[in-house]
């Protein structure tokens, strides 16, 4: 199967914050990946969609640095980041939410945002006698001025002190999210934010995750099944289906590819006269 790119390369490269080369992962005789390219630009809205299978969490993970690739490179910001390990990675500007949620549940709101900061801090219990002198406590008081902020932006004040573990799936998901951003990442990768969510939650997200992208001018990597938030909110799209990159390109563009089609839909006859509908496409 051949593989297309619908906008052209030099285009997608201008001011790219992450560059992924020709990556490609293996599990002993598993190609998970083969050979994958692709940028996104700053302040990109970036989805990666696929059926079952088709690497989308490998990607996030080769990009995370939970995953090592067997070849090629991730570049972020200029730099490097292949060999680096996940917490420096989060450290220059990569946060992440997981597809299965990875809160604290016996912790309240608070601290598990709170622990999503903790790599800011550049003053820490050794240094506690500094405290007093004023510096500390300074770092301290912004630490929590921001976390109120993003507590404050993803409407979860009334949960601050609650149990995590106690939450709606929703709001955990809310939470999860809101302990990423603690982080102040320059790219967020999002696995999955809308699984598990009714239609009322699943509007909530998408609007967070445009504000986002949009106010707070986040760089924003997302995996999601649900093809009609991808089509509505994405700047740009990429399909994987067995590990290869299909199609990439702007979301009507994506979803007009014959590829595409086929791969999700089983369609050998790219110019059936039906249009897919985005219910349709959901895998
Ligand atoms: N740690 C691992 N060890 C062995 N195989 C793995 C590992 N992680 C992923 N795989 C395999 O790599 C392939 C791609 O999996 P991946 O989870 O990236 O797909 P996906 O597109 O995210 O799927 P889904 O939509 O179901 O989450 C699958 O065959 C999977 O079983």
């Amino acid at each position: 199967m051949s593989t297309t790119s619908v906008v052209p390369q030099a285009v997608a490269d201008v001011r790219a914050l992450l560059s992924v080369e020709n990556i490609s992962l293996r599990f002993g005789g598993l190609k998970a990946l083969t050979d994958v390219s692709f940028h996104v630009g700053r302040g990109e809205l970036f989805s990666i969609i696929g059926p079952n299978g088709a690497g989308k969490t490998s990607m996030l993970n080769c990009i995370s640095g939970r995953y090592t690739p067997s070849d090629g490179r991730v570049v972020f910001d200029g730099a490097d980041v292949t060999r680096l390990k996940p917490n420096r990675r989060a450290a220059i500007g990569i946060g992440r939410t997981f597809q299965n949620l990875a809160l604290f549940s016996h912790m309240s709101v608070l601290d598990n945002i709170m622990v999503g900061r903790h790599h800011l801090l550049k003053n820490n219990l050794f240094s506690g006698a500094l405290y007093w002198f004023g510096g500390a406590q300074k770092e301290e008081l912004e630490h929590r001025r921001k976390v109120e902020e993003v507590i404050d932006f993803l409407d979860i004040q009334h949960v601050r002190k609650a149990t995590a573990g106690t939450l709606s799936y929703g709001l955990r998901k809310r939470v999860e999210l809101a302990r990423a951003v603690a982080l102040e990442p320059k790219l967020i990768l999002l696995d999955e934010p809308m699984a598990g969510m009714n239609l009322e939650e699943k509007e909530d997200m998408a609007r967070y995750i445009v504000d986002l992208n949009e106010e707070w001018g986040m760089t924003i990597i997302m995996i999601e099944h649900d093809m009609g938030v991808v089509m509505d909110i994405s700047h740009r799209v990429m399909v994987l289906d067995f590990g290869k990159k299909l199609v990439e390109g702007e979301p009507a563009a994506v979803l007009a590819d014959p590829h595409v089609r086929k791969a999700y839909l089983g369609e050998e006859d790219p110019l059936l006269e039906d249009e897919p509908t985005p219910a349709a496409l959901s895998a």
